[in-house]
């Protein structure tokens, strides 16, 4: 499988993970593209019960559209105390259109519901997961290739750093002493369910002969 000579076309409308895409891939000399570089595309819905369905949904929507290769990206937060949740619904935990603190304000606002009458000064409420499905789906040959990541952790009561997006300010790993939020892009990439998938995913297109998407 082969990009469209030097351009990666990534199915995101997400800045933050667009800007991990861009940081992975740009120095091996792709540029990457979103859903930015082409308005006229409408909005993929996702509506499949797994990472993978919603995945696979976004990469063959878009690149059956546009006739190359694409690259999707559906990833989420699974909270052990809320049994998974909000898991495929993260984008829109607290409803449609939430911005990345009305989904955080929520998180909390349950985890600390679950906690009455427990030690309401511990800040780690809850283990969590962060899980990334990656799907790479070329429209002529209609092959689709796929990856997951996953990175473990804990929900704290006490947000801190800047940096990342979505959930991060809130995804403790103490291994690390810090926040998601705290690392840099590098470091993200590193340890994060993001990065482990493009990992798996560059594994997977090397044992096909070709080295990148
Ligand atoms: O579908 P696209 O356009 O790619 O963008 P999205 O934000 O809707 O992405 P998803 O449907 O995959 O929903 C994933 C949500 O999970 C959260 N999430 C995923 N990866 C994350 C990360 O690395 N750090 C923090 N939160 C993350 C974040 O709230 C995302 O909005
Ligand atoms: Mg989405």
């Amino acid at each position: 499988m082969s990009s469209a000579g030097d351009i990666l076309i990534v199915a995101t409308k997400n800045k933050g993970k667009l800007r991990e895409f861009q940081h992975a891939f740009e120095p091996l000399g792709l540029t990457v593209k979103s859903m930015y570089d082409y308005p006229e595309l409408p909005d993929v819905v996702e509506d499949g019960e797994t990472f993978a369905a919603n995945a696979f949904k976004k990469s063959k929507a878009v690149g059956d559209a546009l006739g190359l290769p694409v690259l999707a990206d559906d990833s989420g937060l699974c909270v052990d105390a809320l049994d998974g949740r909000p898991g495929v619904y993260s984008a829109r935990y607290a409803g449609e259109g939430a911005t990345d603190s009305d989904n955080n304000l929520k998180l909390l606002g349950e985890l600390e519901g679950l906690k009455q009458g427990e030690d309401t000064d511990q800040p780690l409420l809850s283990t969590a997961r962060f899980v990334c499905t990656l799907s790479l789906y070329d429209p002529s040959t209609g092959q689709e290739l796929t990856a997951e990541g996953s990175v473990d952790g804990w929900i704290t009561s006490e947000p801190s750093g800047a940096g990342g997006f979505g959930y991060d300010p809130l995804f403790y790993l103490p291994g690390h002493e810090k926040t998601m939020a705290e690392l840099t892009l590098t470091e993200k990439q590193g340890i994060s369910h993001r990065g482990a998938a493009l990992r798996a995913l560059t594994e997977k297109l090397a044992a096909q002969g070709g080295v990148r998407p």
